[in-house]
């Protein structure tokens, strides 16, 4: 049986991927792993929203989304990145579905913090029967990331969280962050090889991991599991397969690195 692969595509680097990352995604289909890719676009509505005069502002490293920003938000997320990011995977040979997190049930998110962030979504269900039967059919569904409350209300959500409950949801065997760095960066600024969630806090903690690592780190290490074994940062602008092995930082259990 095949397994399954979740690639989130970070807004960062969704316009700079590299042919060496198309080549890596191709070793991947070539041995038989069924992908699904999840993707953000940050950078791209905050470009938008500036043009527009509509403020935006953080709140715990998430959007405050009023219904201005989502319209903007889904504008970008579900109109411009989704289409970019599936035509360029179609030109590079694959075969790719663009659809948004609030389509076909996919996701189904509550308010997480309406007060504070307003339209944002904490994803509560995940239906997958519309991207298995893409994957069935070997097609490589491509996810915006906008979710849909119960009674029909689209929320905006944080793409490193979606991507996460997805990869659960499908019970996917690997997960890579694709972003615009090779792995998460040491002090010294070296590619980490491996790291736990031990280590992770204490890098957090001093820093070293900031701004829009941490949601990575955190979905990272929330779905580490016995199924999901393999989570990985990787860069965009560079193949993540090389010589049968993947490129950048490894977040693995802490007995892992115990018995390694
Ligand atoms: N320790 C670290 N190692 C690597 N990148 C880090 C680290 N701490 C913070 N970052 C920042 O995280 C960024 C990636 O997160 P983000 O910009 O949100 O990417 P994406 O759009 O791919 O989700 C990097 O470009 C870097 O600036
Ligand atoms: C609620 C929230 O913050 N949503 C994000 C969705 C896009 C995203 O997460 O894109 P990146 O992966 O490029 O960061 C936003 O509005 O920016």
């Amino acid at each position: 049986m095949s397994k399954t692969v979740v690639l989130k595509c970070g807004g960062s680097t969704v316009h700079q991927l590299s042919e060496s990352f198309f080549q890596s995604l191709n070793v991947l289909i070539e041995n038989n792993w069924k992908v699904m890719i999840v993707h953000g676009g940050g950078p791209d509505i905050t470009n938008m929203l500036k043009a527009l005069n509509i403020e935006t502002e953080f709140f715990n490293g998430q959007r405050k989304t009023t219904k201005a920003v989502l319209e903007i938000a889904e504008m970008v997320l579900a109109g411009k990145i989704n289409k970019h990011l599936t035509n360029l995977l179609q030109q590079k040979g694959l075969k790719a579905i663009g659809l948004s997190g609030s389509d076909g049930q996919l996701l189904q998110a509550s308010y997480l913090d309406k007060e504070n962030l307003g339209l944002v979504g904490k994803v509560t269900s995940v239906d997958t029967s519309s991207v298995s039967l893409l994957m069935d059919n070997g097609y490589i569904p491509v996810i915006a990331p906008l979710a849909r409350t119960v009674t029909y209300e689209t929320l905006n959500v944080n793409a490193d969280l979606a991507a996460a409950a997805i990869a659960h949801a499908v019970g996917a065997e690997k997960f890579l962050f694709v972003t615009d760095v090779p792995g998460i960066l040491d002090g010294e600024k070296q590619v980490i090889e491996k790291i736990t969630p031990s280590e992770i806090q204490s890098h957090i903690e001093k820093e070293v991991i900031t701004g829009g690592m941490i949601p990575k780190v955190q979905s990272a290490m929330a779905t580490l599991s016995d199924i999901c074994q393999e989570v990985m940062i990787v860069s965009g602008q560079q193949a993540f397969i090389e010589n049968d092995s993947f490129k950048g930082t490894k977040i693995v259990r802490e007995q892992e690195v115990l018995s390694s």
